[in-house]
């Protein structure tokens, strides 16, 4: 009778596996650790970020920059990733000042590179891509002397080739390239490709070239203005130029230029009263430095005279005349101009104005302020004497303190006589130097175009967000613990308190 009961008990506890609830939840379990599994693979979220980097030279006109970006390596095609992590100013002046001496381009890169070797992983180091592109000053230098500007070229090539990275190339990028690759930076690190919410355009202005460019509804009248792009899923319609000479070094020439001619008649002391500079500025300055540049007829001396005396008035109106002299507005063969018969379709949408603009309105105090009050502002800090000024920012390169009325002037003319911004317009720039961490201007957007890191699709997505992704795994975990418990209840049953009942 004893055994008969434990064999009836023993049915009874192997039969318990048959039970419905028994089956469901163990049915339930599973599908739960499928589901787990299967959103973890789906969202295959890495635990730990290992990065890639990418080095950039800015070959500019006055100077050279290195900017070293960096990025998750399992995310290269998702847009936004790619920040800058590091920058660093080569010393001394851009690189197509040793023409004379091209050897020397090369050295003057030496400290940057250093400093990059030890910025970057070095397991890293070989598959780093390293990339110069040159800009305005060596299309210049080109013109002038193209055995020069490839000696140039070679010397930095051979520099950047000695560095453990994997070199790319060193070459004189163009002006449409210059405009939509800083387009594409701006918008990069805006996000503006991912959320489909418009774009901003891009001013660009440098010490030898200035570049405009922005998406417009507008019919392109002219096919070197226009560049398609098709990124992330949306196509995109740009309008760019890029003005040669017209950089805001190169633009202080050409208004010597054309003030300095009259007086050439002169035969003693040649003396060039200037609106832009302040009054009490007076300096001696030769030929030879000023106008030596394709840009500008060549100068070189006047009647044995090899120098002249630059003095200034400080007068605002004057200055602002003075400048709008080097647009030439007379002649227009397409619907619309900017200067100098280039089409231009009229400014769409927000601004984002970097490197020299930032640099120039940003010294002034005029980044926040709209365009008349703008004017007034500078009519008053042109006033200021020369003497007055060096106290007052006696930290300030000289340089640059005694070019900030002309660049100004030249900033504000530009946008309002050349591109055609109104008061209201002008609304829409915005000054900037970085977006996060990031610089704004040509380099991040020809590194991500040349590794090819904007898709033109826009590339699978998680199935979930990050955050629904842990809430979901979460839920799904307590959910089978439950289930765990459950089942552990019905299994004890037949052994526990309802023992009693089978007897
Ligand atoms: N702190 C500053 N204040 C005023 N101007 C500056 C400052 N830093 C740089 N610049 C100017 O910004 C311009 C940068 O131009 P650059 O990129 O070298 O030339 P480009 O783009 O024409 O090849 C130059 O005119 C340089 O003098
Ligand atoms: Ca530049």
């Amino acid at each position: 009778m004893d055994e008969q009961q434990q064999q009836q008990q023993e049915m009874k506890v192997k039969n318990s596996w048959h039970r419905p609830q028994i089956i469901v939840v163990t049915a339930l379990i599973a599908v739960g650790i499928i589901i787990m599994v299967a959103i973890a693979v789906v969202q295959h979220k890495p635990l730990n970020q290992k990065y890639k980097y990418g080095i950039v030279l800015d070959a500019g006109s006055s100077h050279t920059s290195v900017y070293i970006y960096e990025w998750p390596a399992e995310k290269e095609n998702n847009t936004g990733m790619v920040q800058q992590k590091h920058s660093c100013n080569v010393k001394g002046k851009g690189i197509s000042s040793y023409s004379g001496t091209p050897h020397k381009a090369g050295e003057s890169l030496k400290e940057c590179m250093d400093e990059a070797k030890k910025t970057i992983p070095k397991h890293r180091h070989q598959e780093t891509p390293v990339y110069l592109g040159a800009t305005a000053g060596m299309r210049l230098l080109k013109m002038d002397d193209n055995t020069a500007s490839e000696k140039v070229l070679k010397s930095v090539a051979t520099s950047l080739q000695s560095y453990p990275f994997s070199y790319e190339g060193a070459r004189i990028i163009s002006g449409q390239e210059e405009g939509a690759f800083g387009w594409i930076t701006v918008n990069y690190l805006s996000d503006n490709f991912r959320k489909a919410s418009g774009t901003v355009g891009a001013l660009d202005l440098g010490g030898a070239s200035t570049q405009i460019t922005f998406v417009s509804r507008q019919e392109l009248e002219s096919p070197d203005n226009s560049i398609d792009f098709r990124l992330y899923g949306n196509d995109y319609h740009l309008y760019t130029h890029s003005f040669l000479c017209y950089g805001k070094d190169q633009v202080l020439k050409l208004s010597l230029e054309k003030q300095i001619e009259p007086k050439l008649d002169m035969t003693d002391n040649i003396i060039l009263e200037d609106p832009c500079f302040h009054p009490g500025y007076i300096v001696n300055k030769s030929f030879q430095s000023v106008f030596d540049s394709p840009c500008v007829k060549k100068i070189n001396s006047f009647l044995g005279q090899q120098s002249f005396i630059h003095k200034g008035l400080g007068d605002w109106n004057k200055c602002h005349e003075a400048i709008k002299k080097v647009f030439n507005t007379t002649y227009c063969r397409y619907s619309r101009c900017s200067f100098n018969d280039i089409f231009q379709p009229p400014v769409e949408g927000r601004f984002g104005a970097f490197s020299a603009y930032f640099f120039v309105m940003n010294f002034l105090n005029l980044t926040t302020f709209n365009l008349e009050e703008a004017k007034k502002n500078l009519e008053t800090y042109c006033t200021t004497s020369w003497d007055t000024l060096k106290q007052k920012h006696p930290k300030v390169k000289e340089k640059y303190l005694a070019e900030y009325c002309f660049s100004g002037t030249y900033i504000i003319t530009l946008l309002e006589d050349g591109y055609r911004f109104t008061n209201e317009t002008w609304e829409n720039i915005d000054f900037i130097k970085k977006i996060g961490d990031s610089e704004a201007g040509w380099t991040l957007g020809y590194m991500l175009n040349l590794t090819n890191m904007i898709p033109a699709e826009a590339p699978d997505t998680p199935l979930l967000p990050y955050g629904g992704y842990v809430m979901l795994m979460l839920i799904l975990s307590l959910l089978i613990f439950v289930f765990f418990i459950l089942g552990y209840i019905f299994f004890r049953r037949p052994s526990g308190p309802t023992h009693k009942e089978i007897i």
